[in-house]
This record gives C-alpha cells, sequence and structure tokens, in this order.
C-alpha cells in the first residue's frame, strides 16, 4: 500500500505484513455463486490453510489469487485482491507476469515431460532471469535445494522428471515454482497424492518456505493444517465462516460451523 507520498506503507497484524488483501470477493460459475462476500487478508512469511467441507469453495478463492480462474470461461470474480497494494485484476497486469510472482503447486505432481533440469529452467528463461548458461545453472541448483530435493538428483539431471517418484515429483514442482522468484506460493492440496513419508517431507518443506514467502494451502486434512499453518481460514457453502490464529481455530473456534466441522459433525 502507498501513502500520498507514495512512500510504502504496511498493514500490520502483529508483527506480520500483510501480503494479500482480499475485499467483498464474489465468483460465480454461470448462476452458481460460488464464493460469497469475501473479505480476509493474508500475511506474509506464514502459511494459510484454507479448510473447510468438499464444495465449499477453497480451490476456487485459491485460484482467485493468482488468477486461474480467468481461464474458466463461466467464471465470474468481482471485488478486489490487492497483492503488495496492486491491484491483481487491473487490466495492466499481465496474468501470465502475475503467476510467475504468485506460483502454484497442484493436487497431482505435473512436472513437463522434460528433464529435471529443464522443469526447472523454463520459467527463468521465459522470464528472462538468466543472463547466460552459468546463471541458469545456478537458479535450478538453488531452487532444487530450496524445495529440498537437490541432493537426490544433482547426479541425474538429465533424467526426466516423470521418472522420479510422487514424492519427489511434487517436490520439483515446487522448484519448478520458486525458480521464478515468487513472492506468494499457493497449493491446492499438495499432499494427497503423496504417502505419508512424502506428506512428511513436503509438509516439512512448506514450514521452510514459509521464512521466504507467503504459502497458502488448501487441505482436506485438519491434522496437517495444525501442523503446517499458523493461520487457517474455514470456508462454509461459500462463506468464510472464520479465521484467525490455527491454534484457536482448532481449540476454541467462534463459530458453531466451525466446531462442527473440526469435531468431524460435517463435512
Ligand atoms: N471449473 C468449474 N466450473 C463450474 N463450477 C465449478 C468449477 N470449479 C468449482 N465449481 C463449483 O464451485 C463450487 C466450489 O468448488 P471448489 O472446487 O472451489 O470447492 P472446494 O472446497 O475446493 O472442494 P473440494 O474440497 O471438493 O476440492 C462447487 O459448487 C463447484 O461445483
Amino acid at each position: 500500500m502507498y501513502d500520498a507520498d507514495h512512500n510504502r506503507t504496511e498493514t500490520r497484524v502483529g508483527q506480520k505484513d500483510i501480503k494479500i488483501s482480499c475485499k467483498d470477493v464474489q465468483v460465480y460459475y454461470g448462476t452458481n455463486h460460488a464464493i460469497k462476500d469475501v473479505s480476509v487478508e493474508i500475511e506474509d512469511k506464514t502459511v494459510t490453510a484454507f479448510i473447510g467441507p468438499s464444495g465449499c469453495g477453497k480451490s476456487t478463492f485459491l485460484r482467485c489469487l493468482n488468477r486461474m480462474n480467468d481461464t474458466i470461461d463461466i467464471a465470474r470474480i468481482e471485488g478486489d485482491i490487492l497483492i503488495d497494494g496492486e491491484d491483481i485484476y487491473d487490466k495492466r497486469v499481465d496474468p501470465v507476469q502475475l503467476r510467475a510472482k504468485v506460483g502454484m503447486v497442484f493436487q497431482k505432481p505435473n512436472p513437463f515431460p522434460k528433464s529435471i533440469y529443464d522443469n526447472v529452467a523454463y520459467g527463468p528463461k521465459i522470464h528472462g532471469l538468466a543472463k547466460n548458461k552459468a546463471e541458469l545453472d545456478d537458479i535450478v541448483e538453488r531452487a532444487l535445494k530450496r524445495a529440498a530435493i537437490w541432493d537426490e538428483v544433482k547426479d541425474r539431471l538429465d533424467a526426466s522428471g516423470t521418472g522420479l517418484s510422487g514424492g519427489q515429483q511434487q517436490r520439483l514442482c515446487i522448484a519448478r515454482a520458486v525458480a521464478t522468484e515468487p513472492e506468494v506460493l499457493l497449493m491446492d492440496e499438495p499432499c494427497s497424492a503423496l504417502d505419508p513419508i512424502a506428506t512428511g517431507q513436503v509438509e516439512e518443506l512448506i514450514d521452510e518456505l514459509r521464512q521466504n514467502y507467503s504459502v497458502v494451502i488448501v487441505t482436506h486434512s485438519m491434522q496437517q493444517a495444525a501442523r503446517v499453518s499458523q493461520k487457517t481460514a474455514f470456508f462454509h457453502l461459500g462463506d468464510l465462516v472464520e479465521y484467525g490464529e490455527t491454534e484457536k481455530i482448532f481449540t476454541n473456534p467462534q463459530d458453531s460451523r466451525t466446531e462442527s466441522y473440526i469435531t468431524g459433525r460435517i463435512g
């Protein structure tokens, strides 16, 4: 956000800066009103979990944050979403540039059918982040290290990304997302296709990533939300019912719908 003299000002909650500010957001798929008047401020350097029963709008809302809903013809979005004070739906914003800044990791690991190296190098190449091969090598190495997979793949960077195990593929996809120097990482059920060991590794990684990014994760697992997030948003039938400290949402929810969900009575 900027004040009258164009100096950067920050809205603070506790010690954390606000990274994403959403106001009165509505999403419609045709006549289906999937997100109803949602306002929320998402912190920087924090993991925020979106939880709620199937069909409540978690993924829809997540996709608003990097304009992935633009690719769905019948989707219509109203309201304001600002990242660092800038309206991401402004006509001047290029969605491709936006998605480099707001990276996304999907439910099913989806590496390109290319080498491990090329999977990570692709984004930095198209965004012109490296002047030469040595710089590109550096970016690839840094991203793979950040995604905690470098040691496992450093001797076979030319091998196909699709030949890795599911957990490795997901960490490769995380490396691909962080290679373009994003500021926000969106994760849509990133562990749902992984076994418990790979899930543990990715969860550990999410905890490390929050030192550098604002991470928003959709999860069906309340245990996972409790393990990895500091803030939790509970959605129900398109409404954001409750948002706050994860510990408080799970131990002392204010709304009866949240309580019913976390105690397993709905969902
Ligand atoms: N591409 C789409 N086209 C039309 N309607 C959609 C689309 N995606 C989602 N919806 C509708 O929007 C509503 C919210 O769905 P969404 O997938 O966001 O919920 P969710 O909470 O992420 O569900 P789940 O936990 O099952 O993934 C549902 O009514 C769903 O049918």
